[in-house]
């Protein structure tokens, strides 16, 4: 393993640090999780400031899914906290937390689209669980928001299985957008995607930020996607490779940076060389025969 780190780099306008700044949507102060024995995440302090798009690269299993579901309040926080708007999301009510949850837009791995229901309604479904839009606000909302991810009318009358992974990513991003989020969280967006269609939802991701004055974490493995779309990358490396006292996040900075980045392993990783890794893993393949 590198010891040449330089851990939590900041570029200017950065901050790893917890801060009471107002431009800070999220504040993450010490965040650890646990599950049973493993620790996954270990005093994490990260701040992201409005109308950043941040993002999360690192190596399987290095906790990138579970960092982002803490910050929208779907895991509690083994200790530390996760500040949305200055306030803990743990302190919150129930109700307080669904109402907070309610400005966050999320755009899932496999679309996560209702099979049952044809697309209007899958689109249409965060505004009718929201309540209070007029029989007229509805469609007209749905159709913007299809035709903004390049989707015609005419794709409402058709079901999920219908249409192409891409297609489906698309209606996803439409019905995150539905109620005009502040924080948008996209799980491997371009994920299973052929690279022309990956493109096409990193240029969606660009234009929902040039459109709405949001705030995006996007979890990725493409490297493409993070050096297109994000204005900070933050890289998690797994929490049982590192000395005790290495900080977990080894890479906090602009995506520019990344192939020069200090830090072997960040260099090795976003150039997708296997380096020590490979030693590491017949070492311990070997020991286990
Ligand atoms: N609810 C849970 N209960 C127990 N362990 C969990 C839970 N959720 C995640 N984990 C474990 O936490 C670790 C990190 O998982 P996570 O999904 O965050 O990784 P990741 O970095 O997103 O990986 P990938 O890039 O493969 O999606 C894994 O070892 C996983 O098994």
């Amino acid at each position: 393993m590198s010891m040449d780190a330089e851990p939590n780099r900041t570029s200017p306008g950065i901050t790893s640090t917890p801060t009471r700044s107002n431009s800070h949507l999220i504040a993450v102060e010490g965040l650890t999780i646990r599950f049973g024995r493993q620790t996954i995440l270990q005093d994490i302090n990260v701040s992201i400031e409005r109308g950043q798009t941040v993002a999360v690269i690192g190596e399987s299993g290095c906790g990138k899914t579970v960092f982002m579901k803490t910050l929208v309040g779907l895991i509690t926080p083994t200790s530390g906290k996760v500040k949305f708007n200055g306030t803990d999301l743990n302190s919150m009510s129930l109700a307080e937390l669904t109402k907070t949850r309610r400005r966050f837009g999320f755009v899932f791995q496999n679309a996560a689209l209702f099979d049952s229901m044809n697309i209007y309604d899958n689109v249409a479904f965060p505004l009718m669980q929201d309540g209070g839009y007029s029989d007229d606000e509805i469609p007209q909302l749905v159709r913007k928001h299809l035709n903004e991810v390049g989707l015609p009318d005419s794709v409402c009358e058709k079901f999920p299985s219908e249409l192409s992974g891409g297609m489906r990513k698309r209606v996803g991003l439409a019905r995150a957008l539905m109620l005009t989020p502040e924080l948008v969280v996209y799980d491997e967006p371009t994920t299973g995607l052929d690279p022309i269609m990956s493109d096409v939802i990193n240029e969606l991701m660009l234009d929902v930020r040039r459109r709405y004055p949001v705030t995006s974490i996007i979890v990725t493995h493409d490297m493409h996607t993070a050096r297109k779309v994000a204005d900070r990358v933050l890289m998690f490396f797994p929490r049982t490779r590192l000395r005790a006292d290495e900080p977990q996040i080894i890479f906090d900075g602009s995506p520019s940076d990344l192939e020069n980045a200090p830090d072997r392993r960040v260099r090795q990783f976003v150039r997708g060389e296997a380096g020590e890794r490979l030693t590491e893993l017949t070492q311990s393949a070997n020991s286990s025969d």
